[in-house]
């Protein structure tokens, strides 16, 4: 008995939708002429295999992505950060995605009427606005995240540190010129349980994480999402934590443009920490809590330059600011 050829159909996968065919070579007769240029071609070969020492490198590794609520504010670079993540999944690397939205949380508390106080780098959250935190954080930047994702196929899933356990938050001060300062209903991670996220990622999702936890006693807290991505970067066993922000990285001399840091390791950071600004500070502190954590690499990268991410992870010059574990001492070298 002969087995019926199936008729040829449509030769696109079922998952390219007609808008998005990626571009063919022709064979046969519809061949499209190219203008010889060995210059663009070499260059095209040069950056493949430039990165392939970096795709063997993260292959089957988790990486964190902290994205930022001030990365987001453009369209283009909110279309480049979905690419990205699509790009690093298909690349057989394991995304997980930490998102901010304090510009969000503050711009839905501004409309009702309430004004945003940060110290130290961290929000003064009450009783009150702790649900509005929530709201935006889970209910809009998680669900605008995910979708972002999505459009190019059903890969992300949402979920929030109070999901499945992942997060246990404890409350915590903000450091305001050397002294500890009270910021209300705000946590940092004393527990993570990785499962939800591992599972996430056993099935080939992309998880994506939203920053609020229940402490011990169920209360809810809001966690600064530079904080919660270096926990969880730790818990994963993450090879690298890359931080998406809004400026080019750490500068030593802020506001001082030519003072941009390229790498500082463990031990020089955490001295130089008490004297940094603002959002600086949790963003710093995420960095150095997650190399001493064991995760190899911490990266301050500019969220406003489409694929700064890709840049960072797949070229040896890199581009923001990186965070190494502190080079042994002698003695420790030695021994
Ligand atoms: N030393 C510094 N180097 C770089 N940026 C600094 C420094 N000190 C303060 N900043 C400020 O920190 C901001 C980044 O923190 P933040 O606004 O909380 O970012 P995100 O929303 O991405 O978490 C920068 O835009 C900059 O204004
Ligand atoms: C305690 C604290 O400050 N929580 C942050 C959580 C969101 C966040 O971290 O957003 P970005 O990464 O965009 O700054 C907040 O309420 O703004």
């Amino acid at each position: 008995m002969s087995t019926a050829i199936p008729e040829a159909q449509d030769p696109s996968p079922p998952d390219v939708r007609p808008d998005e065919v990626p571009p063919k070579r022709r064979y046969g007769t519809s061949r499209v002429m190219r203008t010889p240029d060995p210059e663009g071609d070499a260059r095209k070969v040069a950056v493949l295999t430039g990165a392939l020492p970096w795709l063997k490198e993260f292959h089957g590794n988790v990486v964190v992505v902290k994205y930022g609520g001030h990365a987001m504010v453009d369209e283009a670079c909110r279309a480049a950060f979905a690419e990205d993540m699509v790009f690093l999944r298909t690349c057989g690397i394991l995304p997980v995605v930490v998102h901010g939205g304090g510009p969000q949380v503050s711009s839905m508390l501004s409309r009702l009427g309430v004004e945003s106080e940060f110290r130290g780098g961290l929000r003064v959250t009450t009783p009150e606005t702790i649900g509005v935190v929530r709201m935006v954080l889970v209910g809009q930047v998680g669900p605008e995240v995910v979708g972002l994702i999505n459009t190019h196929g059903p890969l992300a899933i949402g979920l929030s540190g109070e999901d499945g356990g992942l997060f246990t938050a404890e409350r915590t001060t903000a450091t305001v010129a050397g002294q500890q300062v009270d910021v209300g209903l705000v946590g940092d991670v004393v527990e993570v349980d990785p499962t939800p996220v591992t599972a996430l990622l056993e099935a080939g999702h992309i998880p994506v994480v939203a920053t609020v936890a229940p402490d011990r006693d169920g209360v809810l807290h809001n966690v600064n999402a530079d904080t919660a991505a270096a926990a969880l970067a730790v818990a994963l066993g993450a090879v690298k934590l890359v931080v998406l922000t809004d400026v080019e990285g750490l500068y030593s001399d802020w506001p001082d443009k030519s003072s941009l840091v390229e790498q500082i390791d463990a031990a020089e950071l955490e001295t130089i920490l008490p004297t940094l600004d603002a959002g600086m500070i949790p963003k710093m502190a995420a960095c150095l809590r997650a190399v001493q954590g064991g995760v190899q690499r911490a990266t301050v990268v500019d969220g406003r330059l489409p694929h700064a991410l890709l840049l960072e992870m797949f070229t040896t010059e890199g581009t923001g600011t990186m965070v190494v574990p502190s080079s042994p001492t002698p003695e420790e070298g030695s021994a």
